[in-house]
């Protein structure tokens, strides 16, 4: 890798969609724009850059279309356009009138530094209300195979073109033209089929009341159906206002997410840009095998090359990017998703209470935060089942490391929600395991090793079991996707083995935000919100060895590295199945500076962290070995749980399978190689 800190070593594509006040019936004039604008997104390091429909002569000019004298200059101008931006390096798509075989046709051209690769005429010319169209342009729907002599090229011409470029494989651009993208079967339909990534739409749409959100929805609807990138630039300033009015509305949208959106009714020039990831819309692809099973709307297409040649320098990262992939900074997305993952859980659990009859449900109350978790869902539940709090039997059950801090937290949650509960004391049992054991910290010595951890965790799991037993209950699980990942949990017993788990679905970010929602939600009485905020202020570990002094000397983020990082690596990795390198290039965007991106509503500033490249470089590390070699013969063997992110789950049956008995050799050695130690 050359350059770890530019985009283009990261398969991203810097997109850009464009407009500028069009002068009616002026190519040359209008031609002065395109050329600008293009030199605009060259200095940005774009690599493509889309500009509106017949954005040459103005959409707007009616029977114009047909003086002779409008053609003539139409493709001279395109003469001058190529002549002016053979230097420059993003593949430009532009609109005008072009005559084939003596009919006219609404075009699409796509040139590269001085070279038009092809020509794709419109399909679907609007003719109702305010359109007339088909008055003046042929439909270009059944055009294939065919080629152009213009400007003494010979220019491929067809709704059949899809251009590669050779050296950035996954960027395949196709084009269609505004009401293309309006009819039930868009023609980018089939150019994402035959393997369009990038589709272009050159647009002009007058505007109309509510229109905008509805060109948005078909964008978002055609980038989703399609896994493509989707860039739609629409006429604005200078268009007639004869009869209509125009907003020159520019998107960028990927798979159903809008990357950019520009601000419309523009003054003069605007040019929108945004970073497309190549690499999500080619693995989400290859994730997704009914895409390809879609054989009906497969057709034949011609593959025009080019080389793209990009500048490697590092240009920054333009795209809308989580901090905390799985707990999204938008209030509104945010609110809806603590929401849903709640009542998943809720609705999961409950579901399994109903059928098994069961009457109690027992949960080892630690006084951290998967517990607490736990105990609100299950709260929720017997609530909804009128089962009677008292149904809950929790257990809290100091050992060595337990802090009185988190041991009183846990019995004033308790309380506070009117369970039944019961404090035992685990230690005489794990001392007496131990002598049996003859384990050194039997004879005095200070001895902390996994066996002595790992007493402690098994302990806890054989009560909570035998109670189950003993009181007609089940065990619910607090173990979290996060610790799944990282195989941060003990094998068999502890908060890898239960009857139910709730919280297997959710990652530790989440689950930390969603018991800030419920003390927002006020779900439960005033006692408990207060209870819940010390929880969650407090550092999360999992107290399995001694602390001095009351305070406690293990802290989980300093063995496995910290959770916003973790849950960062987890998400790329398991939902997309992002190479390191490129997690780390996405990491480093948003973690190097606490001034990027945008934080959650309310995070305490004091909490607010940056991460260098050398400590991304060392948790994705520890992170890979983790996942790949060592951790997933205990998700092999983990309890009922319900999926709960998009982002992916780990159970063996219900999304994530692999080898028990994998390794992270080429996980590491890619990371080693690709990213630079700082
Ligand atoms: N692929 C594989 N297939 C079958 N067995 C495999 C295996 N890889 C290791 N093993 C065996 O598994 C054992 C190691 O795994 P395991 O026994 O889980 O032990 P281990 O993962 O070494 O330790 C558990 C860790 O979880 C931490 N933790 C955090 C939070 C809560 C809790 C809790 O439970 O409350 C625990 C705890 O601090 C400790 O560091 C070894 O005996 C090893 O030989
Ligand atoms: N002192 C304790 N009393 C009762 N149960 C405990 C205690 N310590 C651990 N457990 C049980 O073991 C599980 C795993 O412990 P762990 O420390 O990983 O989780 P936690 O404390 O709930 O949350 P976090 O992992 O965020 O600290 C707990 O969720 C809890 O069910
Ligand atoms: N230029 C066009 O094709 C415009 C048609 C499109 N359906 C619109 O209403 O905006």
């Amino acid at each position: 890798m050359k350059n770890f800190y530019s985009i283009y070593e990261h398969n991203l594509l810097r997109g850009a969609t464009c407009n500028f006040t069009v002068k009616l019936a002026d190519p040359f004039a209008n031609s002065q724009q395109i050329i600008q604008l293009a030199n605009t997104v060259d200095k940005q390091g774009g690599g493509l850059c889309v500009f509106p429909e017949l954005c040459l002569t103005g959409y707007s000019i009616e029977d114009l279309r047909l003086q002779q004298i409008l053609l003539e200059t139409t493709i001279k101008t395109l003469g001058k356009i190529c002549q002016d931006t053979k230097e420059l390096s993003p593949v430009l798509v532009l609109g005008a009138p072009l005559v084939f075989k003596g009919a006219l046709y609404n075009c699409g051209i796509v040139m590269h530094k001085g070279k038009i690769l092809g020509i794709v005429p419109k399909s679907f010319l609007p003719n109702y209300r305010e359109f007339y169209e088909a008055r003046q342009f042929i439909s270009g729907q059944y055009i294939r195979q065919e080629e152009m002599n213009l400007l003494g090229q010979t220019v491929p011409f067809g709704i059949d073109l899809l251009f590669t470029a050779k050296d950035y494989p996954d960027f395949v651009l196709g084009v269609e033209i505004c009401e293309d993208l309006w009819v039930p079967v868009p023609p980018s339909s089939h150019a994402c089929m035959a393997g369009a990534t990038v589709i272009a739409n050159l647009s002009a749409s007058n505007i109309t009341i509510g229109k905008a959100d509805k060109r948005t929805l078909l964008c978002q609807a055609q980038s989703a159906r399609g896994i493509c990138a989707y860039l739609y630039a629409a006429a604005g300033q200078g268009e007639s206002s004869t009869d209509v009015a125009w907003d020159g509305q520019l998107s960028i949208i990927e798979n159903g997410q809008v990357l950019a959106q520009s601000e419309r009714f523009p003054e003069g020039q605007l040019c929108l840009v945004a970073d497309i990831d190549l690499d999500i819309l080619r693995q989400e692809r290859l994730q997704m095998g009914s895409f390809h099973q879609n054989e009906s709307a497969r057709y034949q297409y011609r593959t025009v090359e080019f080389t793209l040649n990009p500048s490697l320098e590092d240009i920054g990262l333009k795209r809308p990017l989580e901090r905390f992939p799985f707990v999204p900074s938008d209030a509104h997305r945010l609110e809806q998703d603590c929401y849903e993952a709640y009542m998943i859980q809720v609705s999961a659990l409950k579901q399994r209470i109903q059928t098994i009859g069961a009457k109690r449900l027992v949960i080892g109350i630690s006084g951290g935060l998967d517990s607490t978790q736990a105990l609100l869902v299950a709260v929720q539940v017997v609530d909804e089942l009128k089962m009677g709090r008292d149904s809950i039997l929790g257990y809290t059950m100091p050992g060595f490391g337990t802090s009185s801090e988190t041991k009183n937290n846990a019995e004033a949650l308790m309380e506070a929600l009117g369970i039944q509960w019961q404090c035992l004391d685990i230690r005489p049992a794990a001392e007496q395991m131990l002598k049996d054991m003859d384990h050194p910290y039997a004879k005095g010595q200070a001895v902390y090793d996994i066996t002595f951890e790992n007493v402690q965790a098994g302990l806890r799991t054989d009560y909570l079991f035998r109670l189950a037993n003993h009181h007609n209950g089940i065990v619910i699980g607090t173990g979290d996707l996060s610790e799944l990942a990282l195989g941060w949990c003990t094998y068999g017993v502890g908060d890898q083995m239960s009857h139910y788990n709730v919280n297997g679905g959710l990652p530790k970010t989440l689950i930390q935000h969603l018991i800030r929602w419920v003390i927002q939600s006020e779900r439960f009485c005033d006692q408990a919100g207060g209870i819940l905020q010390r929880i969650i202020d407090t550092e999360i570990s999992p107290e399995l060895i001694p602390s001095q002094d009351n305070k406690t000397l293990q802290s989980t983020e300093e063995k496995i590295g910290p959770y916003a990082l973790q849950d960062f690596n987890l998400y790329y990795i398991l939902r997309y199945g992002l190479k390191p390198s490129k997690v780390a290039f996405l990491s480093y965007s948003i973690w190097s500076d606490i001034q990027k991106g945008t934080w959650l509503d309310g995070f305490p500033e004091e909490k607010k962290k940056a991460y260098a490249l050398a400590e991304i470089r060392h948790w994705l590390e520890v992170f890979v070995n983790r996942f790949f070699a060592f951790s997933q013969f205990k998700r092999s063997a983990m309890p009922n749980s319900p999926k709960v992110s998009a982002g992916g789950g780990l159970s063996p049956r219900g999304d994530w399978r692999a080898p028990s008995d994998g390794n992270a050799t080429i996980w590491v050695n890619e990371l080693l190689e690709n990213v630079p130690e700082k």
